[in-house]
C-alpha cells in the first residue's frame, strides 16, 4: 500500500483529528523527520498512542529519496536527483550566495553561505513551450504537497536554505492545491520560511495568478513572458493562446495592486525571435507601468529538442540597454552557472532510465540577487 508522506499536512491534520489526535503534534513530528529521516515512528517521543497507529498504518516519514548529488566543480551549485513512490524522478538544485562576499560562493556547510534551492512541482509538464525539455516530455504526474515540501527536507541536510523558488519541472499553477499547502507548510514552524522567500514562476496561468494573492500574500510571483506581443508568445508558448497577452497583463496589474509587489519577468533572448530592438520597444511599453524588474535569459539548449539558438552577447546588451535607458525599467542578464553538471534553466527531461537529467537553476540567480539584498 502507498503511504502519504508525513509533509501532506491536510492529509495528516484530517486524519489525526478523526483519531481524536490534536493537530499541535505536526511540528514536533516534522522537525523530528527533518534530524532523522529514516526515524521509525516509535522513536519519537510522547505522542498519544492513537498518532502511532495513525502513523504507522497511514505515512511515510519520507516517500522519496535522494538517488543522487552532483555538485558543480566550483561546489556553488548542487544538483540532487529525487525519487519518488511512483518511480518517477524530480529534479532539485541548491545554489549558494554569500551576501558578505556579494557572490557566489560554494561549500555545502549549514550555517554558512544562505542557499537557494530550486523545485519542481510535476513530473513533465503539459504546457509544451517550444524551448523547454520538460515541456516536451508531456505532463506525467503532479507532485503532493508532501513531495514538494521534501525536496526543502533533503536539501535541508546538505545546505541551509534560506529562499525556494518554484522554477524547476513542471508549472506549479497546475498543480495549484498542492502547491498553496506546500507554500503554507514551507512558511510555518519548524521550517519557518517567510513567503518573501518563496518564489513561484508561472508561465502565465490566468485565473490561478488571480487566486494567489489571496491564498499566498507576500509570494514573490515571477511570470514567464519570453515576448512583448500575442503572436510571438503563441509561436513559442502554445498556453498563450489558452492565456492570451492581454489577459495575463490585467492579471498582473490586478496581482500587483492588491499585493503591492514587484513582478519578476523572465525573458529568454532567443536569437532572431525575440531580441530585435523592436521586440525591447514592446517590451518596455508593455511593462513601463507596472513595478517589474526583468530578467534576460540565455536559452540553453536542449539538443534536439528545439531549433533555438541563444542571442549573442551584444543582442542583449542593447535590450537591456533600450529597457533600462529608454523604459526605466530595472533589467538584469542572468549569470550562467552549474553548467557542468547540467545545471541550466529549463533543459530538466528526466530520462529514469538511465537517471541522467537536467534542472534550471541559475535564471534565478538575478532574481535571488534582487530579492535578498
Ligand atoms: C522550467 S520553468 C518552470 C516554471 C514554470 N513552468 C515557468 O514556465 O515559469 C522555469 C524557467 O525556465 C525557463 N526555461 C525553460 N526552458 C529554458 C531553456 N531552454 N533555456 C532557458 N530558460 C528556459 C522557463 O521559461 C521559466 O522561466
Ligand atoms: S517553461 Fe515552464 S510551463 Fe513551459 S513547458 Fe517548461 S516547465 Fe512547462
Amino acid at each position: 500500500m502507498m503511504h502519504r508522506s508525513v509533509f501532506d499536512a491536510g492529509e495528516l491534520t484530517s486524519e489525526f483529528e478523526n483519531s481524536g489526535v490534536n493537530p499541535r503534534f505536526i511540528p514536533l513530528i516534522w522537525r523530528h523527520v527533518i534530524q532523522n529521516p529514516n526515524c521509525e515512528w516509535t522513536d519519537i517521543p510522547s505522542l498519544p498512542s492513537a498518532a502511532y497507529t495513525v502513523l504507522r498504518t497511514k505515512f511515510k516519514p519520507l516517500t522519496s529519496s535522494v538517488h543522487s548529488v552532483i555538485d558543480s566543480t566550483d561546489d556553488v551549485t548542487t544538483k540532487l536527483l529525487i525519487k519518488l513512490q511512483n518511480g518517477a524522478f524530480v529534479e532539485a538544485v541548491i545554489m549558494r550566495y554569500d551576501t558578505r562576499l556579494g557572490k557566489y560562493a560554494g561549500k555545502p556547510r549549514p550555517g554558512g553561505p544562505r542557499s537557494t534551492l530550486c523545485i519542481s512541482s510535476q513530473v513533465g509538464c503539459k504546457m509544451g513551450c517550444k524551448f523547454c525539455a520538460t515541456g516536451s516530455m508531456g505532463f506525467k504526474s503532479n507532485l503532493s504537497s508532501g513531495e514538494i515540501v521534501e525536496q526543502l527536507v533533503h536539501a535541508s541536510r546538505i545546505s541551509l536554505i534560506r529562499n525556494v523558488v518554484f522554477m524547476g519541472m513542471g508549472e506549479p499553477l497546475n498543480n495549484y492545491t498542492a502547491l498553496v499547502e506546500a507554500v503554507r507548510i514551507m512558511s510555518r514552524s519548524p521550517f519557518q520560511l517567510s513567503l518573501k522567500r518563496i518564489t513561484v514562476s508561472t508561465v502565465g496561468i490566468v485565473h490561478a495568478i488571480n487566486k494567489l494573492h489571496n491564498d499566498l500574500p507576500g509570494l514573490n510571483l515571477a511570470v514567464s513572458l519570453h515576448a512583448p506581443v500575442q503572436e510571438i508568445r503563441c509561436q513559442i508558448m502554445p498556453a498563450a493562446r489558452a492565456f492570451p497577452l492581454e489577459k495575463l497583463m490585467s492579471a498582473l496589474r490586478v496581482y500587483q495592486s492588491s499585493s503591492k509587489q514587484r513582478i519578476f519577468i523572465e525573458y529568454i533572448m532567443l536569437d532572431g525571435v525575440n531580441d530585435e530592438d523592436q521586440h525591447a520597444h514592446q517590451l518596455g511599453k508593455l511593462l513601463e507601468t507596472y513595478e517589474v524588474v526583468v530578467n534576460l535569459i540565455p536559452f540553453n539548449p536542449i539538443g534536439s529538442l528545439s531549433k533555438f539558438r541563444t542571442s549573442g552577447d551584444e543582442k542583449v546588451l542593447t535590450f537591456q540597454k533600450i529597457l533600462r535607458g529608454i523604459y526605466n525599467i530595472r533589467t538584469t542578464v542572468r549569470k550562467q552557472m552549474g553548467q557542468d553538471i547540467s545545471g541550466a534553466c529549463g533543459q530538466l527531461v528526466v530520462d529514469a532510465s538511465d537517471k541522467r537529467s537536467t534542472v534550471s537553476a541559475g535564471v534565478l540567480t538575478d532574481i535571488e540577487d534582487i530579492i535578498h539584498r
